[in-house]
């Protein structure tokens, strides 16, 4: 790609399984070598720089060392933040969720002992990589849960995730960026999960409004399942693999 496509080109990458490997433990899980310097790079040469993940924005910003020229949209786009970290904006119609969300963690903890209760706020993330036979119990828990107190689910890699029953996700994130910046003339995102599949749609439907638009969908790939390789233009094989690509765009 020449440095005019890549100025008006926009970039969009997911965190969990694209930047960083899956681990047992949320919390211990780092961003791939050179991942945080191949985006500080790209930031600086591309039309906006991004990453759109269901993290809070303050552990991405710890993790990619708070560059100020990429964006953090945190919780699926229920939260953002534009200079690394500092300051950070939190969807209005979601901020009243907070106490049952809090309430949601402490019931999940108390009622699944052996899952993990990642609590982010605004979202609550109950995990079973540790107790894979807690699967069918963790489902059913936040389904019944969720239901109850009006929240919405959401399914990842071994985790059921309660969150605020707002209108938001990576598509909507991906769309305003889109939609904000009609000079493009491309748009990546790099993504491995069900979440990233209405930021693939978002992608396409610029594309398919607008032929002369390059949508870039990249998956990488899982031994777990790949739930994008159906949308995807091109596949990688692992995290380890994106710094390098973004360093060859770069070139
Ligand atoms: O949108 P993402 O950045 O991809 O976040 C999705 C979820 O990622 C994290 O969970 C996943 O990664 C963990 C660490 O590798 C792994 O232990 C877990 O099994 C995966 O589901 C994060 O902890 C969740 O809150 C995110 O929803």
């Amino acid at each position: 790609m020449d440095s005019a496509q890549l100025s008006h080109t926009a970039f969009f990458f997911d965190f969990d399984g694209t930047l960083s490997a899956i681990g047992p433990d949320p919390e211990k899980v780092r961003p791939v070598d050179d991942a945080p310097e191949a985006l500080a790079s790209l930031a600086g040469r591309s039309a906006y720089c991004a990453v759109v993940s269901a993290r809070p924005v303050a552990f991405l910003a710890a993790q990619l060392h708070a560059v100020p020229g990429i964006a953090l949209h945190g919780l699926y786009g229920l939260e953002h933040s534009s200079d690394g970290g500092a300051t950070v904006s939190t969807l209005p119609e979601a901020a009243p969720y907070r106490p049952l969300i809090d309430e949601a963690a402490r019931a999940a903890a108390e009622e699944l002992p052996q899952a993990l209760v990642e609590h982010k706020g605004l979202s609550c993330a109950v995990h079973y990589r540790n107790a894979p036979e807690l699967a069918d119990a963790v489902e059913l828990w936040a389904a019944g849960y969720g239901a109850e107190h009006g929240l919405k689910v959401q399914r990842g890699r071994m985790v059921v995730e309660l969150k605020p029953p707002v209108e938001r996700d990576k598509g909507h994130v991906v769309r305003e960026a889109l939609d904000a910046r009609p000079e493009l003339v491309g748009g990546w995102f790099f993504g491995d999960d069900l979440g990233d599949r209405p930021a693939f749609a978002a992608l396409a439907a610029r594309a398919e409004r607008e032929p002369a638009f390059r949508a870039m969908r990249v998956a990488i790939a899982n031994p777990e399942g790949d739930p994008l390789s159906d949308l995807a233009d091109l596949m990688l094989d692992r995290p380890e693999e994106v710094p390098g690509v973004v360093r060859r765009l770069l070139r």
